[in-house]
């Protein structure tokens, strides 16, 4: 519709009675340039105030539009502008410029500044660090425990002193009979250092046991009644930092815990769990002071040393003490894991289901993987990898051979990694790993070791267990990592320095036993022992052998006099003829037979038989240069029926220092989708001693001098061994470490030295056969932590 149209249609303006109709002809004559002439001079204008007009700040918006912050960039800066709000316009103009700079930056929003340090009270500025005052409780009524008590007071002031302490204040040493219970142990009193702000406590106890009527009655009563008073919260005295208790005692009197030794401290330590929301700094030490007294009350405060320390420097326990914040603050021990270097089977993972959840079974899978999972970076720097392509099969061809990537084992957020990490595994570099056996755990609570310290005096919580190959080359069906595992039957990863390994596993080990500090019934001297590895079980996942530096990575351990027990499984002959001196060495013999063999350990190397046979003659060649052990594991239904005939022939090839029988520990729930297992596979420990029997029998009707030395009937396991072990009559299983370093020091990775030459004292006779096995240091429990009768 034109102009005109519109005038004859609409309203004429014309026709209207306010303007007169020489302007009408005029607009219609002149309209085109009159517009553009308006519109023209529209936009000069707005030119001309853009450049002199001083801008107003949106008033109702200034919080979000002040000077120096936008949206992105709360924080400081805003109270900063919040100040300058009120001034005059210009400065407002000037600041609003500089902010006009900064928003209109082009591209992404980048956030810039330094990470803020998360304070007490959740907010960003950074607060003044708070001191920490230690307070040292004791009782006593023949005055040794204050004699204590006040040494303790010097020492740690002393040895604060020596570390530097800025936040420590001296430590104050209080007798229970002078405080006021409703002070201290009913809430925190709310302690203030002049000019130093608020302090945070830690409550430090040294309590003697008395079987008659004492002051500790009354406060532990005091304890129990304000756990159980519905009006106050059930953990009142959570505010504080930590706590930890010594108990003295005597032994002569009361010589075991069951008989009263240091009863009452055990039930301080426990009230005070409930009433701090278990904030155990430190194990609950205990000493005679006639006897062991010192050494454990030095042991014990070089442990609090170090946890005030760590309180210096982050103000909380650390990774898994209550209040922490880290995840493994559960007292979990007696959730069995099953991981205990032994072997175990649980719901083997569905090859498929795996698959559709991203768990690897094949090597294949994870060389897919791996390349689409790698991350930019890993957590920790990693060292340089040594690049070893071990993938010299190939003949050479006359095409051009592609140039082959060689990629890492387990790289980090693979789903490999991911799945072993959430097992609980710590994963060191690209292919090693160490986890904490649950004989760690449970010695360190003196509930029982495992049965390698009845048969050959191993500390569980002295040992380490870790594998610097995840890799394998079986598929056990019993394998209980079977879905994670990689699989191959060549190294065709990157290869990591075994500097790089060593120091890893130790520092990983070392952080877990770290976590244990605050679960119930750690023993602290046990603790402080385990802050020491003694031994090395390789032996987790996978094939240790397989390292191409495994004897590099045996000499690191040697050199620290941490001992070596290796397992391999027998499909490694170049590897294991090239092994240097381990302090025991181990063959797994899953199977009497071929057929058998295949059905269990589902190799996949081809030649897996003859691999296996020619292990065994390596390890004949080496009984006198190496101790040899033989591992069975027995579960039912498939290497246990009419093979004693089998296992006696491979024991006569091999002629094994030592043949360990265990059956086969079940610690799930469904069967094995794959292969079929169930509850029913597990041997009774009554079948698995027919088995030893039988076999024993038949060792003996071929002579070849070998009888039934050990057993440990609470892992299931028996122990035949050699008669080279048996010295007048009795049997000596045990190692004598120190020997050994000895041995290895004068003579070489490489030595001529034999296994009867570090042979330990006599068996314990706790542990020969017919005796159970169990240590009697320790208490036997059951899943819930309930003591049982051994
Ligand atoms: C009457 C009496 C009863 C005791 N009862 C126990 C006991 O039940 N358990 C224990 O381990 N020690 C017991 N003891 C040993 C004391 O706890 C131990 O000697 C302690 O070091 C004493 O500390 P004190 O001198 O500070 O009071 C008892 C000692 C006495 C004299
Ligand atoms: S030898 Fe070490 S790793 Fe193996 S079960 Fe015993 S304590 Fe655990």
């Amino acid at each position: 519709m034109s102009f005109e149209d519109w005038g004859n249609t609409g309203p004429s303006l014309g026709t209207s009675p306010f303007i007169p109709d020489y302007v009408v002809e005029l607009w219609h004559a002149h309209r085109v340039p009159i517009i553009l002439s308006t519109l023209l001079a529209l936009g000069l204008l707005r030119v001309y105030f853009h450049l002199t007009e001083t801008r107003q700040q949106p008033v109702a918006l200034s919080k979000i539009y002040a000077p120096g912050t936008n949206q992105l960039n709360p924080g400081e800066k805003t109270n900063e502008n919040e100040k300058d709000a009120p001034s005059s316009s210009s400065s407002e103009s000037e600041a609003s410029q500089k902010t006009e700079k900064k928003t209109t930056t082009k591209g992404p929003r980048r956030i810039k500044g330094d990470a803020t340090r998360k304070t007490r009270g959740g907010g960003d500025e950074p607060q003044p660090r708070r001191m920490i005052q230690v307070l040292i409780f004791f009782s006593s009524l023949t005055a040794n425990t204050e004699k204590v008590a006040q040494g303790l007071g010097e020492a740690l002031q002393e040895a604060l002193k020596k570390a530097g302490s800025e936040v420590l204040l001296t430590p104050k040493v209080l007798d229970l009979t002078e405080v006021d219970y409703d002070e201290y142990f009913i809430t925190p009193p709310k302690a203030e250092e002049e000019g130093k702000g608020p302090v945070d406590l830690v409550y430090l106890f040294l309590l003697p046991s008395y079987n008659i009527d004492s002051i500790n009655d009354s406060f532990l009563e005091h304890l129990q009644e304000t756990h159980h008073d519905f009006r106050i919260d059930t953990s009142p005295l959570a505010p504080i930092l930590g706590y930890s208790v010594f108990g003295l005692g005597d032994r002569e009197g009361w010589p075991t815990e069951e008989e009263g030794y240091c009863f009452q401290a055990k039930e301080l330590d426990r009230w005070m769990a409930k009433l701090t929301g278990r904030k155990r700094a430190y194990p609950l030490g205990m000493g005679d002071w006639k006897r062991d007294g010192k050494t454990r009350l030095e042991e014990w405060k070089a442990g609090l040393v170090d946890v005030l320390e760590v309180l210096e420097k982050t103000g909380s326990l650390g990774e898994g003490v209550a209040g922490s914040g880290a995840p493994a603050e559960s007292d979990d021990e007696d959730v069995d894991d099953g991981d205990d270097g032994e072997v175990v089977f649980d719901d083997a993972v569905d090859s498929k289901k795996a698959k559709k959840s991203g768990e690897l079974g094949d090597l294949e899978d994870l060389g897919r993987i791996m390349e689409a999972s790698r991350v930019d970076g890993p957590e920790e720097p990693r060292r340089a990898p040594i690049a070893i392509d071990f993938t010299t099969e190939t003949k050479p061809k006359t095409r051009k051979t592609p140039i082959v990537t060689i990629k890492e084992m387990v790289p980090v957020n693979s789903p490999t990694y991911n799945s072993l990490t959430k097992q609980g595994y710590s994963i060191v570099g690209s292919h090693s790993g160490v986890k904490i056996c649950r004989w760690t755990k449970s010695a360190l609570r003196g509930r029982g070791s495992c049965y390698k310290y009845s048969f050959y005096g191993i500390n569980s919580h002295q040992c380490m267990e870790t594998t610097p190959s995840l890799s394998c080359s079986n598929k056990c069906v019993f394998c209980w990592r079977h879905g994670t595992n990689p699989v191959g039957t060549t190294w065709r990863w990157v290869v990591d320095p075994p500097e790089l390994i060593f120091d890893g596993v130790k520092a990983n080990h070392y952080k877990k036993i770290k976590m244990m500090r605050g679960v119930p019934g750690v023993r602290s001297e046990r603790f402080a022992e385990a802050m020491r590895i003694r031994h090395c079980a390789l032996s987790l996942v996978g094939e240790p052998i397989f390292y191409p530096h495994i004897n590099a990575f045996l000499g690191m351990l040697h050199a620290e006099r941490i001992s070596s027990f290796l397992v391999c499984n027998a499909q490694h002959p170049d590897e294991l003829a090239a092994l240097q001196h381990v302090t025991q060495l181990y063959v797994s013999i899953d199977a009497s037979n071929r057929e058998s063999l295949r059905r269990i350990d589902r190799p996949l190397h081809r030649d897996f038989w003859e691999r296996f046979q020619r292990c065994l003659e390596i390890l004949r060649e080496r009984r006198f240069r190496q101790r040899t052990v033989f591992r069975l594991t027995l579960v039912k239904g498939f290497n246990v029926d009419d093979e004693v005939q089998g296992y006696a022939d491979l024991v006569e090839k091999g002629l094994p220092c030592f043949v360990e029988v265990k059956g086969v520990t079940y610690c799930g729930t469904a069967t094995s989708s794959n292969a079929g297992l169930t509850m029913a596979n597990v041997p009774f420990y009554h079948e698995v001693c027919d088995f030893v029997t039988a076999l024993d029998a038949e060792l003996a009707r071929r002579g070849l001098g070998y009888g039934i030395a050990a057993e440990h009937a609470h892992s299931c396991c028996i122990l035949l061994a050699s008669e080279r072990f048996k010295v007048e009559g009795k049997w000596h299983t045990v190692i004598d470490y120190d020997k050994f370093f000895q041995l290895l020091e004068a003579k070489g990775p490489d030595g001529d030295f034999a296994p009867e030459d570090y042979m330990g004292p006599e068996t314990h006779e706790w542990a020969t056969w017919g005796r159970g096995g169990f240590d009697p240091r320790d208490q036997r429990v059951d899943r819930k932590g309930r003591p049982i009768e051994v």
